[in-house]
């Protein structure tokens, strides 16, 4: 156990040298540019969708937060919300995460205008609903299968990551993957465990250090998604359902024991430093360097839209 703590310990360490190049700058106070990214408080509730459907004991979360179901706060707890409510009816044993945005895009990580220029407020509540998102979809009771209809990067790929089974759409315009460095920032080291636990360590080392968003071939042979759809297959939601089948065959108590084995090492460890790891998040991504890095993001997505 102690080598648990001291090896997180060293993790955040590094995380933190990556921030404290100057802390906290008081530029970022100064609101001058990019002003169109302010931030945004979602006002309704209308950003998921649950389908239960009791008879085959399979729940289906369609997440539809236009245009990329990028994670916002509230985006964040209403898929916490869902998962909770899909786990308090017994008669549901599995969960489809899915989107139901016309574009296809699964999730485009966290919504960056939370992290730039950021209400400073809010920023704390905003990564506690990130780190609570992780704990209710990486333990949830019921399997979980992530049905990648579209590109899924950094907090996207986390959505997928913590379900059982990913399933993606063979189209190499859709990429997954952490490409966190590539912003200027570094994921954190619960979200980087469950790559290195998925990919390897080897594997997992070049990812984050270069950024990597694999096509769905590479990320097929890297093992980071288990199934790929090819258009003419049979589509992508019956794959899901087939496999959330395959699933409520095992018995509910021996499935959540397996899935305990090699998740709950992982899940204690973040929920015994949920503060520690809030307070770290919050100095590192209010650096004036991180913060220039994010600006320039910004403005290279939209000028790529152009
Ligand atoms: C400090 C420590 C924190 C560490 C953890 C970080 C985890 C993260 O998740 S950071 C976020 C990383 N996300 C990305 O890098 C994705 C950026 N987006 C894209 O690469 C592309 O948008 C896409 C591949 C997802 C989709 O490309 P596509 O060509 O189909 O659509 P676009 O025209 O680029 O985007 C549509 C629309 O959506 C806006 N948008 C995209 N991503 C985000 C985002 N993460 N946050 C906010 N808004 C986003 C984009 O600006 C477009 O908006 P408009 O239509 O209004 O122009």
């Amino acid at each position: 156990m102690s080598v648990h703590v001291s090896q997180s310990a060293h993790k955040i360490q590094l995380w933190r040298r990556l921030g404290s190049v100057q802390y906290r700058d008081s530029s970022l106070l100064q609101r001058q540019h990019l002003s169109s990214f302010s931030s945004k408080a979602d006002r309704n509730d209308d950003l998921v969708t649950l389908e239960a459907s009791p008879d085959t004991g399979v729940a289906t979360l369609r997440m539809h937060r236009s245009p990329a179901n990028s994670l916002s706060m509230e985006m964040m707890q209403s898929i916490s919300g869902a998962i909770r409510k899909a786990e308090s009816d017994r008669k549901i044993q599995s969960l489809i995460l899915t989107s139901s945005l016309p574009s296809g895009i699964f999730s485009a990580g966290l919504e960056l205008t939370e992290l730039y220029q950021p209400d400073l407020a809010r920023l704390p509540k905003f990564w506690e609903s990130f780190q609570q998102l992780y704990l209710d979809l990486y333990g949830s009771r019921l399997s979980t299968i992530a049905s990648i209809g579209g590109p899924a990067p950094a907090a996207g790929c986390m959505l997928s990551l913590s379900c059982d089974y990913r399933i993606m759409t063979d189209n190499p315009k859709c990429t997954i993957g952490l490409n966190e460095s590539q912003l200027g920032i570094v994921a954190p080291p619960w979200l980087a465990q469950q790559y290195i636990d998925v990919i390897g360590n080897r594997n997992a080392e070049l990812a984050l250090l270069l950024g990597t968003l694999f096509t769905p071939q590479q990320a097929l042979t890297v093992g980071l998604v288990d199934e790929l759809v090819c258009s003419g297959d049979s589509s992508i939601d019956e794959m899901a359902q087939r496999k959330a089948a395959e699933f409520i065959r095992i018995p509910p108590k021996a499935r959540v024991a397996a899935k305990e084995l090699t998740r709950g090492t992982q899940i204690a460890k973040l929920s015994g430093n949920r503060e520690e790891d809030t307070e770290f998040f919050c100095s590192f991504v209010t650096t004036d360097t991180v913060q220039k890095t994010l600006g320039s993001y910004l403005e290279m997505l939209a000028k790529r839209k152009k």
